[in-house]
């Protein structure tokens, strides 16, 4: 169930992050993590998240998530159908691990975000714990066991039962994948990809991998130095990027996840995110720099329908 009804919206939104401090305590310098950020998730749709490490990535997840407060710019929600203290967002990450704490049964920890809300009774709490866990599908006889009595996948499929137990509107999912074993990944996209279906899910989907994205996204939105630099139709981006960023992104593919130098043979470092660039932030990298690159560039619409930050696109 696809529409364009907007659950999340965010306006130019910047996050600093104070560092270093003088004698009197007072931070040197700031990393400016996301520079004048505009995404809008959309009802029922994936929204994938690409771009190298350092992006920007896990920032963006963390705003989401209510776990930060931008510097400056808003952040819109639509008002929640489901709960985790009125947010409507829960998240799964990378590392089932540690999302899972080590000394509950696994039944307590996926039912915590409704307990936390409800105070259910023990018995309401099972039965919860039991349908969620056959819909992830594990056996409900298991869930008196500790996390570490399962396999990684299977503990993926506990997180990904304790976010929906909240009936959350938005799921954000950190690298759902990247932890596990490849065998079991396919396994693990399936089964997001079956409950978004049956559950009327919106996913945004932060991944390094380019073609989890690929397999997952309706939209995509590519990343570089805390901006958006394309977005778009996933099929669109990525099958005919525009922005030199993301062409270069996807040729470096299967090794995205490494500072680009490493894997094209030297197109420059990502800048210092302590001081920006004074004109687009690709300056330095990209092949097609000249006249009109100098000045901040913005996001706007190509003939494509997909948004590009490039005034030579
Ligand atoms: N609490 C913090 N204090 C200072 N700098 C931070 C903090 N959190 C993030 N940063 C910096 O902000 C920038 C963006 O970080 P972020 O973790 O959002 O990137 P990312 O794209 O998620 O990277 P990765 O894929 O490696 O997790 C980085 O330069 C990072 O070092």
């Amino acid at each position: 169930m696809k529409n364009n009804e907007t659950l999340m919206e965010l306006r130019d939104v910047r996050v600093r992050f104070p560092v270093g401090a003088d004698w009197r305590g007072k931070a040197k310098s700031c990393v400016h993590a996301l520079n004048g950020l505009d995404l809008a998730v959309r009802r029922g749709e994936t929204l994938g998240i690409v771009g190298e490490s350092g992006c920007g990535k896990s920032t963006l997840a963390q705003l989401m998530m209510g776990l930060l407060a931008p510097s400056s710019g808003a952040i819109f929600r639509a008002r929640s159908s489901g709960s985790w203290f009125g947010s409507g967002m829960q998240m799964v990450f990378q590392d089932p691990q540690s999302s899972l704490d080590p000394r509950l049964p696994v039944w307590r920890t996926i039912t915590e975000p409704v307990y936390v809300q409800y105070h259910n009774p023990v018995r309401e709490r099972r039965a919860l714990a039991e349908a969620l866990a056959e819909q992830v599908g594990i056996r409900g006889g298991y869930l008196d066991r500790l996390p570490h009595e399962f396999s990684g996948g299977q503990r993926q499929r506990l997180s990904i039962a304790r976010a929906l137990s909240s009936e959350p509107d938005i799921v954000v999912l950190d690298e759902p994948t990247s932890a596990l074993d490849v065998s079991v990944q396919a396994q693990i996209l399936n089964l997001l990809v079956e409950l978004q279906g049956s559950r009327q899910l919106t996913y945004v989907l932060i991944s390094h991998n380019v073609s989890v994205v690929r397999y997952m996204s309706d939209r995509v939105a590519v990343m570089y130095l805390g901006q958006i630099v394309e977005l778009g139709d996933s099929q669109e981006v990525l099958n005919h990027p525009q922005h030199p960023y993301t062409r270069l992104l996807l040729d470096s593919v299967p090794r995205a996840d490494r500072p680009l130098q490493e894997a094209d043979g030297g197109v420059g470092e990502l800048p210092d995110n302590r001081k920006l660039p004074p004109g687009c932030f690709f300056f330095d990298r990209c092949p097609y720099a000249g006249d009109g690159c100098q000045v901040p560039q913005r996001l706007e619409a190509k003939a494509s329908g997909v948004e590009v930050r490039c005034h030579r696109v």
